[in-house]
């Protein structure tokens, strides 16, 4: 067994809860309230800005240009096409570039990007790779199966999205860190090991808090 297919395995019960998520389903059935995913989409307007510092540290972490290049072309992904689907659908819902940028970031959204920068920070790529993994990986699940859902492409809110995150593109970034993942892990102790594999669970569970958050639109309390 591979390292990523330990660390998938144990996280399997945080996915499939993330999987069964009244929001993921509400996407791929098309029944998903229109006012949560205004919300979804303005949060994750914010964290993918902080995701994307995350990735443009992987670039100074890099020991060699192909990995340094791999990083750059995610970025540029993240900022120019991701981001983009984002920006889209703001202007469809009626939401100005203004207010997307003004967001202000919920608990959960500022938890999460700030505990991925805290583990990118730490100063070891594989910790990195860790930390971001299950955004791209699960994501990529997420939208696959949604795919297969009838109609769910064609959904008139919803379908850009799940055309998104099941398309080979997405795919392919996932694949890669999983690559760079279990390249590092050959070198590293069980006890690093068992390190990088609590950073995949944590993200993992915040991942799943996400969903959470979205569905209940939560903010601040006070
Ligand atoms: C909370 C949250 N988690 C994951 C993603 C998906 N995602 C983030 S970065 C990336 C890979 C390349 O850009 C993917 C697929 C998201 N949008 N929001």
């Amino acid at each position: 067994m591979t390292f990523t297919e330990r660390i998938r395995q144990s996280a399997d019960s945080i996915w499939e809860k993330s999987h069964q998520h009244p929001f993921v389903q509400g996407i791929g059935n098309g029944t998903l309230d229109i006012e949560a995913f205004k919300f979804y989409m303005c949060q994750d307007y914010k964290y993918l800005i902080e995701y994307s510092k995350v990735i443009a540290m992987g670039t100074v972490l890099a020991k060699d240009l192909d990995t340094m290049s791999g990083f750059a072309k995610s970025l540029d992904e993240t900022l120019n096409f991701e981001m983009d689907l984002h920006r889209q659908y703001a202007e469809r819902l009626g939401i100005s570039k203004e207010a997307l940028e003004a967001t202000v970031p919920g608990p959960v959204t500022l938890a999460y990007s700030s505990n991925m920068l805290a583990e990118a920070q730490k100063g070891s790529l594989a910790s990195l790779i860790a930390a971001i993994l299950p955004c791209a990986w699960s994501y990529y699940e997420i939208g696959l199966e949604l795919a297969k859902k009838p109609g769910a492409l064609e959904h008139e809110q919803y379908g850009e999205w799940v055309k998104m995150y099941s398309s080979d593109e997405f795919g392919s970034i996932g694949k890669w860190l999983i690559e760079k993942l279990d390249e590092l892990a050959k070198g590293c102790t069980e006890a690093e090991l068992d390190d990088l594999e609590a950073i995949f669970l944590n993200t993992s569970r915040y991942e799943y808090m996400f969903w959470d958050m979205a569905y209940n639109r939560e903010s601040w309390p006070v």
